[in-house]
């Protein structure tokens, strides 16, 4: 498919709809076939001047445009689709990227037949260094699911997978850079308790950060061989290992992200009360 054969239009262009708009254009979208909404005029302008691309009010957004992204947050897609469900014609495609929303929640309020499919993406976006997982409901066809997945290539890689798995996704992708900022931050720190001015610090990590991802995804390594490479007998690295399993990081790990799933879930809950 070339890029733009498609109208796209971003319903609710916060920080993700910004990223995929970005990405879009990036990608060769032509600015004429994108279209985006939000709730604040501000915030309208600035993307419209930013990116040349004309920002429009929701029922727009449905007539004009052939697919539809949702990018509103999850707590405020009940009340998009009150207000939106009844006017989508079931020719249009609608692509949520919603955490936690399944495609059933979109179903309910969408004119019988209507093709959604679910979307996973991170931030990474910004760089084309997305992970994105698409998942598709129940009247999505392959089709559907190949211009999903020629959106979202561009910005990174797509997998696709079965809609079960994709609050799982959340948790792993999808929440998954935060938690590397967060190692980045607490390194940081460390540098500092060290003595290390805070900028060679966090240097020293962000450039170890990428090398290391680096390695991971070209050599094909798993990685434990990767880290007992780096770890000597009675050396270094596996005094900082005794310290980490000492304060159970892999548990807490582990936890955090099931408590990320289990969130995802509770969304959806929610939506039902
Ligand atoms: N931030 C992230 O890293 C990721 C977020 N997501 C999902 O993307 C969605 C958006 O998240 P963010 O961009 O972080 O939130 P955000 O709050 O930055 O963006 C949401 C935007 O939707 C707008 N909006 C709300 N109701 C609207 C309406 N009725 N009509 C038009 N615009 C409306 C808001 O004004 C806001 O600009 C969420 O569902 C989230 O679960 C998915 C993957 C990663
Ligand atoms: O924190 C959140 O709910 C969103 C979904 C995945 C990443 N950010």
């Amino acid at each position: 498919m070339a890029p733009g054969v498609h109208t796209v239009a971003v319903i609710g262009a916060g920080k993700i709809g910004e990223l995929v708009l970005a990405g879009l254009l990036r990608a060769g979208w032509p600015p004429d076939r994108l279209l985006g909404t939000t709730r604040r005029p501000e915030r309208a302008a600035e993307l419209a001047e930013r990116y040349g691309i004309r920002m429009v009010d929701n029922p727009t957004a449905v007539t004009e445009a052939a697919v539809l992204a949702i990018a509103v947050k999850p707590q405020d897609a009940p009340a998009l689709l009150a207000e939106l469900g009844p006017q989508v014609p079931p020719e249009k495609l609608v692509l949520s990227l919603c955490a936690g929303l399944p495609t059933s929640f979109f179903g309910e309020r969408l004119a019988p037949g209507t093709p959604v499919v679910r979307v996973m993406t991170n931030t990474p976006a910004v760089v084309d260094a997305a992970m994105t997982a698409i998942a598709a409901g129940p009247h999505a066809t392959g089709e559907q699911l190949a211009i999903a997945e020629e959106m979202f290539t561009p910005l990174g890689r797509t997998i696709r997978l079965p809609e079960s798995q994709l609050d799982a996704v959340t948790a792993l992708s999808g929440s998954g850079p935060a938690y590397f900022y967060y190692l980045v931050e607490a390194m940081t720190d460390a540098g500092i308790l060290l003595g290390l001015p805070r900028q060679v610090a966090h240097d020293l990590i962000v450039q170890t950060a990428v090398g290391s991802a680096v390695m991971l995804r070209d050599s094909g390594e798993h990685p434990v061989r990767l880290r007992e490479a780096v770890t000597s007998p009675a050396g270094t690295t596996i005094s900082a290992i005794r310290e980490l399993e000492r304060h159970a990081v892999r548990a807490a790990l582990i936890a955090a992200l099931e408590a990320a799933r289990d969130r995802a879930r509770e969304l959806a809950a929610a939506t039902k009360s």
